[in-house]
Formats: structure tokens, C-alpha cells, sequence
């Protein structure tokens, strides 16, 4: 079996914390985010061509919408944003008064999205705690909390089926796994599929975005540990790791043609003096080629 190929896709492209990345098949395009910078940023792979819009304040998310725009996660709000004319339009508010922001997203097989929030991060890694939440916002706007107490509301997946939603606190460095009604839009009996062991904190570090794949495995982004992880959420095992020249990597998706290459983000914000010099990397996005099994393509939101 040949092992993983990693490269760099974009190099240096995020100031800050990139973020958040959705391939796109009908432009075989990669859609990410530079959290701090509010940044929306939109890859062809056919060209190598990179365009961006920055918006006023935090993005830590975006997703396209079948109505066209993006639905993004700006401060507290959900908003719509209109990539030309850049017109931002709040359709759902949290949180007032405090200064928790939105961080990952996704949209279910139903194109309803799940973001969750989490509480001021003012080192990598450090929150005021159990502040975030996990909310759904339905098509018509209708915003719904599912989840409280939560440190970093981080990635999360569905499988196949529809029958279980995985989703990631990366505090407590856990995936839980909940049943998950797709007709209703709610998640119930929440349990802890992966956990890591205090001790493994160099080579695990933080879990933070996700993907599933093909054959129903999660692939997690460790923040902290410059690897990724592939997980066997039946058994809670760790089938592969993949390391990387950057050591916050952010997130996880799959691209490409067929779907089988990896697109992961990577982050360069507050980087100790001594260790950015040894990561000249840090803030790309790297690609990783030559695995043996494929991803899903994801879902846009549906209002
Ligand atoms: O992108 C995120 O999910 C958070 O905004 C980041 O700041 C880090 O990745 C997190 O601290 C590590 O878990
Ligand atoms: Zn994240």
C-alpha cells in the first residue's frame, strides 16, 4: 500500500486561523475561512486562482447557499452574505451582550445548518469555559439550541444514514456522537465516541474540524499536534495519522474529482516567536493524495 502524499494546495494563505473547508463540485473550488481577518476565501483548483472578500468582524464559517451567497458565522450572528456587492444580512442573533462568536458549521442531508459557538479566545486553546452552544438554523431562518455548556463548538459530521450526527468539543478533546432525527432536526442521547487520554497532549492535541468518510470513519484535524487522525467511531481507535509541516491544523474535508484527496486548513494565529520560524507553513492549506478511501461531497444550505 502507498502511503499519503501530503503537499502544499495554497501556500500562506491565511493570516490567521483558516478554517472551515467545503469543496465545491460544481466549480472544484475550495471555500475556507481566515477567522480573525473575517475572511472568505474561494480556491479554483482548475486554475490556482484565489479570490477573497473580508468582512467586519469574526467569520468562522462559511457555506454556500442554493439561493446563491453564503451563509456565514459573523460574530454572533448567522448572516447572508452577497459575494459581489458584499451585502451582509443578520438572519439569526446569539448571545448578545457577550463575546462568544460562531465558530464551525456544517449543513445537514436536509441543507439545515448546525454552528456552534464558542466563548473569547484570547490564546489559542483558552476560553472562558462552557460558554459555546450548538444551535440549528432551519430554512426559514428558525434558529434552534440543542446543545449548551460547551467549550470550543468545533467539527462535525453525519453518517451516511442520517442516523448519527458526530460533533466535537475540543476542550474536553471529545467526539460525542448523538441519534440524530434528520426529518425533525434533533439530536438525542448524547455519548462520547473518541477521547484523548491526558498524556497525549504533544501527539493528539486538540480535536477540532472533522469530516466522515466513505466507509463511515472520521477523519479529525488536531490542533496543537500537526497530524490528523483517522478514527474507527465504533471502537473509538485510531487507524491512521497523518502529519503535517504546521502544528494547529484546523480542519478537514475531502475534494478533487473523485473525491478521494484531502483538504486540510491550517493556523498561524499567535504563534510563539521561536516556533513560527520552524513552520514557515503555517496559515496554508495542505492536500494529501494517495489514500485509499473517498470522502462526500458536502451539503449547501438550503435558505
Ligand atoms: O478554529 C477553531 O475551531 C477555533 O476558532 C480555533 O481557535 C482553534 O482551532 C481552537 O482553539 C482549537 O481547538
Ligand atoms: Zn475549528
Amino acid at each position: 500500500m502507498s502511503s499519503p502524499k501530503v503537499e502544499v494546495a495554497i501556500k500562506n494563505c491565511c493570516p490567521t486561523i483558516g478554517e472551515g473547508p467545503h469543496w465545491d463540485e460544481v466549480t472544484q473550488s475550495l471555500l475556507y475561512v481566515d477567522i480573525v481577518t473575517g475572511g472568505i476565501h474561494k480556491w479554483d483548483s482548475n486554475t490556482g486562482v484565489e479570490e477573497k472578500i473580508n468582512l467586519d468582524g469574526s467569520v468562522g464559517f462559511a457555506v454556500p447557499c442554493d439561493r446563491g451567497g453564503y451563509v456565514v458565522g459573523l460574530n454572533q450572528t448567522i448572516s447572508h452574505v452577497d459575494w459581489t456587492t458584499k451585502a451582509v444580512t443578520t438572519l439569526a442573533e446569539v448571545e448578545q451582550g457577550t463575546k462568544n462568536r460562531f465558530n464551525d458549521a456544517k449543513c445537514d442531508a436536509l441543507g439545515r445548518l448546525w454552528a456552534g459557538t464558542m466563548g473569547f479566545e484570547s490564546i489559542p486553546g483558552i476560553v472562558s469555559g462552557g460558554e459555546g452552544n450548538l444551535y440549528s438554523l432551519s430554512a426559514d431562518h428558525k434558529i434552534t439550541k440543542h446543545v449548551g455548556s460547551i467549550d470550543i463548538s468545533n467539527g462535525m459530521d453525519w453518517t451516511d444514514d442520517n442516523s448519527v450526527m458526530y460533533y466535537i468539543d475540543s476542550v474536553p478533546r471529545k467526539v460525542f456522537a448523538f441519534d440524530f432525527n434528520l426529518q425533525e432536526g434533533t439530536v438525542s442521547n448524547q455519548r462520547t465516541v473518541v477521547e484523548f487520554p491526558i498524556g497525549t497532549e504533544s501527539t493528539y492535541g486538540l480535536p477540532d474540524g472533522m469530516c466522515i468518510d466513505a466507509e463511515g470513519k472520521i477523519w479529525v484535524a488536531c490542533f496543537s499536534a500537526s497530524r490528523v487522525y483517522r478514527f474507527d467511531p465504533e471502537t473509538g481507535k485510531t487507524l491512521q495519522s497523518i502529519e503535517f509541516p504546521a502544528t494547529n491544523i484546523t480542519s478537514v474535508c475531502f475534494g478533487g474529482k473523485n473525491l478521494d484527496e484531502l483538504y486540510v486548513t491550517s493556523s498561524s494565529w499567535k504563534l510563539p516567536e521561536d516556533s513560527k520560524d520552524k513552520q514557515p507553513l503555517a496559515g496554508s492549506v495542505f492536500r494529501v493524495t494517495n489514500l485509499t478511501v473517498k470522502g462526500r461531497a458536502p451539503n449547501n444550505f438550503k435558505g
